[in-house]
């Protein structure tokens, strides 16, 4: 099938491209970009007036809980929620039961979406076996297998001599490392939110800025040391960002995210009584959520990833204090973005598609991210003037932990195309679908 995208503004951070042009795929492959392209007779048309057109976007960090969580998500479902979030690749984090420590279970989730799922998924293998912390896990035969990077996701490896050993190891198969920073030590006992004021005034137990910030540092130095690609998972605090600053700055191999609900929401916006706002890293205060915003304008952060993580209504339905970190991102992301990012100019749409799609693509070193002629065929189209309000129930993820429903909105999916195919089409736009 071959498809020609009309009159969209197709955005392409490889190419510096910003121009409304039409687009044609044929054969799964970017064909041609031209002011004005007639289609044949056989060709399918959509219409993209007023839309972005950008390579298809790229999540970083998603949590698909395939194997053994599947009662929260699985690879069909997660899959699905993505590609009507207009993702064309996932990154799928390795804190699954069993844990994706060895190359078996990485062909298991790989073989298992080449065959159910409508968009590329890419398994990270764990640090350290089970992610216990105590053993490596088997790094090159997982590279071997086609891991795009090793992540302990969920907590930090703790022992540094180990996690040197680890992104050595990366180094030499040419992957980079994805951290999650966080020293449990330094959380007081049961904390699940921002330490300040406000959660003080709450009464709930506090996660301060240092149980990331102390990681964060160790890190990049670890990092340096073992010649290794770090790429630092859901900076939430304002020393973050500036460590990272500092660390390119010195030239190192550092690259930050940062996920939509971090540069949204701010700690004093917490309801108590749900835990929907509850997730790892907490939300931060306004001056965090400030220098993330700083970050992302001036580049030193390079990804905005949605940290997807979905959880049952039941283990979310319990107290504060009780209910496993983590919110649902891959259907609000887009949204999210344009609204809080986009329209209020601070970042622009070329960033967007840099941050969301090219420089992801690049930290894994992907040939994705990009629409160039001959590249594969994996193309978002959003309308960034749609205004809607999200409702969690037309989600297509089995979670619906957010605390974003009911929000008014502006910035929808229209269609998502991954190797020339149509992986999601919106209901309106497949009206207009010739
Ligand atoms: N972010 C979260 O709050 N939760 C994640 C773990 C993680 O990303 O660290 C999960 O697996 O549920
Ligand atoms: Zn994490
Ligand atoms: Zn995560």
């Amino acid at each position: 099938m071959n498809i020609l995208i009309k009159n969209g503004r197709v955005i392409d951070p490889a190419t510096k491209t910003d121009k409304i042009s039409d687009l044609y795929i044929e054969a799964g492959k970017i064909k041609e970009i031209k002011d004005e392209i007639t289609p044949s007779k056989q060709d399918k048309v959509i219409d993209a007036k007023g839309c972005y057109v950008m390579p298809g976007l790229i999540d970083l960090h998603v949590h698909l809980r395939d194997p053994g969580l599947t009662y929260k998500e699985d690879i069909v479902s997660g899959s699905k929620a993505a590609a009507k979030g207009g993702f064309t690749t996932i990154l799928a984090m390795p804190n699954t039961k069993p844990v994706i420590d060895c190359a078996d279970r990485v062909k298991y989730v790989h073989n298992k979406a080449k065959e159910m799922a409508p968009i590329h998924v890419l398994q990270i293998g764990a640090v350290t076996k089970g992610q216990a912390g105590e053993e490596l896990s088997k790094i090159k035969e997982m590279a071997d297998a086609g891991i795009p990077a090793i992540s302990e996701d969920g907590k930090s490896v703790m022992n540094a001599g180990l996690y040197k050993e680890a992104m050595k190891i990366a180094a030499e198969c040419n992957i980079p490392v994805f951290a999650h920073c966080e020293d449990k030590s330094l959380m007081e006992v049961k904390g699940c939110v921002n330490s300040d004021e406000y959660t003080k005034e709450l009464g709930l137990p506090g996660i301060s800025n240092a149980v990331e910030d102390v990681i964060v540092a160790r890190d990049i130095l670890l990092a340096k040391e073992a010649g290794a690609k770090l790429h630092l998972c859901h900076c939430s605090t304002k020393d973050s960002v500036e460590m990272i600053r500092l660390a390119k700055e010195e030239g190192l191999d550092v690259t930050g995210e940062v996920c939509p609900h971090h540069f949204t929401l701010t700690s004093d916006e917490i309801d108590k009584d749900d835990s929907n706002y509850k997730m790892n890293p907490p939300l931060r205060t306004k001056e965090d959520k400030e220098a993330l915003l700083e970050g992302l304008k001036n580049d030193i952060i390079d990804v905005i990833s949605t940290d997807h993580a979905p959880h049952s209504r039941d283990e979310k339905n319990q107290p504060m204090e009780d209910a496993p970190f983590g919110i649902v991102g891959l259907e609000t992301s887009v949204a999210l973005t344009i609204t809080e990012l986009v329209e209020k100019g601070i970042i622009t749409p070329m960033q967007m598609a840099e941050k969301m799609s090219y420089n992801p693509a690049q930290v894994i070193h992907s040939n994705k991210g990009t629409l160039k002629v001959g590249a594969p065929a994996d193309v978002t189209i959003i309308d960034p003037e749609k205004e809607y309000v999200i409702d969690s129930m037309t989600f297509l993820s089995r979670g619906k932990n957010t605390p974003f429903n009911g929000w008014k909105v502006k910035g929808m999916v229209k269609a998502t195309i991954c190797d020339g195919k149509i992986a999601y089409m919106n209901q309106e736009a497949a009206k207009n679908f010739k």
